[in-house]
């Protein structure tokens, strides 16, 4: 079964929010594609709203993973993590976008449309869409402590 991806950001993220929206639309992993806003570059929606929206949307089980973008994908990280449960990393790189799944289950990867160009951005998510997380690894026991702080 494809995975569920939420999308979200605030206007300074909206418009690599809209061209990674389409590829993920267009990748035949991807089962379905949840827009959780802002619906416009003027949409001054607080990137708090946005993130927290597409953070319990993967706790209710309506969404596998979510990507957040704002202008340095921070304060969507930061605002993500508060929801229990979510593990969600700011990356810009292959390697840690890698990482973020094989060793975190991080279920939310966050970019800043001001940091990164948008091609490394589209082919960073491509990557990370075919990423998935062993429980058995090593890194397995390392998450759960984790999910333990949480109560979960
Ligand atoms: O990058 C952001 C938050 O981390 C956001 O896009 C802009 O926030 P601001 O600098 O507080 O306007």
């Amino acid at each position: 079964m494809g995975q569920r991806i939420v999308v979200g950001g605030d206007s300074a993220g909206y418009s690599y929010k809209e061209a990674i929206k389409k590829d993920l639309e267009a990748d035949d992993r991807v089962e379905a594609v949840i827009d959780v806003g802002v619906i416009g570059s003027e949409d001054e929606t607080y990137y708090p709203n946005v993130a927290i929206e597409a953070g319990e949307k993967i706790t209710a089980g309506e969404a596998d993973r979510a990507l957040l973008i704002c202008g340095t994908g921070l304060g969507v990280a930061i605002s993500a993590n508060k929801v229990k449960g979510v593990r969600a990393v700011t990356a810009h790189d292959i390697y840690s976008v890698q990482r973020s799944v094989l060793s975190n289950n991080a279920q939310v990867l966050c970019m800043g449309e001001r940091v990164v160009g948008l091609e490394l951005a589209r082919t960073l998510v491509k990557e990370w869409v075919g990423l998935e997380f062993d429980p058995t690894s090593s890194s397995g026991p390392k998450v759960d402590a984790i999910d333990a702080y949480e109560g979960l």
